[in-house]
């Protein structure tokens, strides 16, 4: 039992906030992105990302389309540093990518930053220092205004370290670390003071970023404090207000979207969420939310699983299978109801239209992701769900009554310790219930005759090792096939279709039929190049499957001694 919380947790403090704008924006257009996953989310890794895996990663961010990446915090380590040289010195920042360099604000760490960016066409130069009070009295051990010196002294030595470099064009940034922990009005000031410095203005904006270095509260309670500063900032037009949501109580991505609503400009974040602890906001489920509501995110993830691939060969960190948009498991349906109704979705959701597919948020093609791993089949799921895999797979499509009948055929294999059962397992199903069944009747062929202006129609068959002729006629082939069996059995229904794929018969047929002695209906299945052969398959797949409970139904055939001939 978990001991009382009152006497150990005290629940987060809101701001005063009561005319609040942001519960009634929507989100029409997309943020600037900034990917930290060469930063913060890889000071979260085990192994930190070598030179190799971090290009792979960095391509893979200006393949999809980032145009702010975070590369490293060159002063605190060498391979940090190395790789931001690596970069500058092979030519691989292309028009239009800044890279962006984290440092604190201290002089010797911002020196160092300077040197290792020395030759860049384009960087952001990213100061934090914490501001929240336990920082201020426990890390810092100084006071408010000690610690806004030290922002403050930090922005204009980077002011004037630019300066001195003009090659390169520079853009500054500064995060009051924890600082949705911080008192807003603290924040405030101290932003105001190093926007002031760097002489922020709408030809000359700088970011300032708010990160909730750790998610301390609901997401309406970050969305108050980006509102809050949004409306309270010294230099509101020469800023690009960002966010950088983490994801300690799992609302990292609700959050980044309040704040959008909120008023915030940009959003820095990880692929797939990586990042301390319980990770940096997801960025790609924040761009594929946007794009589900018709707004194009900026951001390229038409092949979202070659991003997967890249992402957990860098960060060897493995992506849950039921995470948004990329998991192996999202675009699968188990239960039988989901089955059904995404199976008619599809059905009717045309070429061109607006997207409706039931629990399916976006077309998984728009993800390069394919339909055929659309729906599983196990014991949660329904007869859709089977129509569906044996029509996508096999061009095979089942007769509503089969449908319901050949479930229970499944269920019973799943109920014997079958578990999921693939596409091929279900067909192998098939076969074996309905159209491998040559017992008690093995068919060898039949030949079609004239038989005085009716119907004629001879069979061969196998019974008990013995082959046997049977003659009949009727008023067409399915008639006479029944006289010749001598079968009580009725046709209730009858149903062919040609198959387009999956097989190199022609054509399937479905036979409903009723006999004394069973009750309800029973399915046939034939399948063959012919449709005629395919229709008389039909009839005795039905025969022999009726024949343990009503032996009857086998007519003539019931005993061989009695039909046999040459
Ligand atoms: C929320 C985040 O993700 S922030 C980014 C975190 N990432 C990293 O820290 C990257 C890896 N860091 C490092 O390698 C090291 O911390 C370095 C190289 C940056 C600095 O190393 P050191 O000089 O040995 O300092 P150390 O790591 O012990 O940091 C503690 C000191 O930094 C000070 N400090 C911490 N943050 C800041 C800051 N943002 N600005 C100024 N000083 C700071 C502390 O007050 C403390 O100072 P003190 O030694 O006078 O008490
Ligand atoms: C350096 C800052 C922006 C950070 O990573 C955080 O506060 O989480
Ligand atoms: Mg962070």
């Amino acid at each position: 039992m978990l001991d009382d919380p009152t006497r150990k947790y005290q629940p987060f403090r809101p701001i005063r906030l009561r005319d609040r704008r942001w519960p009634d924006h929507t989100i029409t257009r997309p943020p600037v992105w900034m990917s930290t996953d060469l930063r913060d989310g890889n000071q979260a890794l085990f192994e930190p990302m070598d030179v190799e895996r971090k290009r792979a990663l960095y391509d893979c961010l200006v393949d999809v389309g980032f145009r702010e990446i975070e590369v490293g915090f060159p002063s605190a380590s060498q391979a940090d540093y190395d790789f931001v040289r690596h970069l500058i010195d092979s030519d691989a920042i292309p028009e239009g990518v800044w890279i962006e360099v984290l440092t604190q604000a201290r002089p010797d760490l911002i020196k160092r930053t300077f040197e290792a960016v020395a030759g860049a066409p384009r960087v952001i130069v990213h100061v934090y220092n914490a501001t929240s009070p336990v920082f201020r009295e426990v890390v810092f051990r100084q006071s408010a205004e000690g610690v806004q010196t030290m922002a403050v002294e930090a922005a204009r030595q980077i002011r004037g370290l630019a300066a001195e470099r003009p090659e390169t064009a520079w853009r500054f940034q500064y995060s009051p670390e924890t600082f949705s922990t911080t008192e807003p009005e603290f924040a405030l000031s101290v932003v105001d003071a190093v926007t002031a410095v760097w002489d922020a203005s709408a030809d000359a904006p700088v970011i300032i970023n708010l990160p909730a270095t750790v998610e301390m509260a609901s997401p309406n309670v970050y969305a108050d404090q980006i509102e809050w500063m949004h409306r309270h900032l010294a230099r509101r037009e020469g800023i690009v207000l960002s966010v950088h949501p983490h994801n300690d109580r799992g609302t990292g991505v609700a959050a980044a979207e309040l704040a959008l609503m909120a008023g915030a400009d940009r959003v820095e974040g990880c692929l797939f969420g990586n990042g301390e602890r319980t990770g940096n906001v997801d960025l790609v489920t924040l761009a594929l939310n946007l794009y589900t509501q018709g707004v194009h995110p900026g951001l390229d993830f038409s092949r979202i699983n070659d991003v997967l691939r890249t992402v957990e060969h860098c960060t060897e960190i493995p992506v849950h299978p039921r995470h948004p948009y990329v998991g192996d498991l999202v675009f699968t349906a188990f239960s039988g109801s989901h089955q059904d109704a995404i199976r008619k979705g599809f059905a009717v959701q045309p070429e061109d239209g607006l997207w409706s597919v039931p629990y399916l948020t976006i077309d998984p093609r728009d993800l390069g992701r394919s339909y055929e791993s659309v729906i599983r089949v196990n014991s949660q799921s329904g007869k859709g769900g089977m129509a569906y895999l044996m029509e996508q797979a096999y061009g095979v499509t089942l007769p509503r009554r089969l449908q319901v009948e050949f479930s229970r055929v499944v269920q019973a294999h799943m109920d014997a310790g079958g578990g999921e059962v693939a596409a091929e397992a279900l067909w192998e199903i098939f076969e074996r219930e309905y159209l491998r069944l040559e017992s008690p009747i093995h068919y060898i062929g039949h030949s079609l005759f004239d038989a005085g202006g009716r119907q004629g129609l001879r069979l061969r068959i196998r019974r008990d090792g013995q082959v046997i002729t049977l003659n009949g006629s009727g008023n067409g082939p399915i008639d006479a096939l029944l006289d010749a069996l001598g079968s009580p059995v009725r046709v209730r229904h009858y149903e062919e279709h040609s198959l387009s794929h999956g097989s190199d018969a022609g054509a399937v047929c479905f036979m409903e039929l009723a006999a004394g002695g069973i009750d309800g209906d029973v399915y046939g299945v034939g399948m063959d190049a012919n449709i005629v052969t395919a229709s008389v398959r039909a009839v005795l797949s039905g025969v022999n499957r009726m024949a343990s409970q009503a032996p009857a139904v086998l007519g003539n055939a019931a005993s061989v001694a009695r039909n046999a001939s040459p």
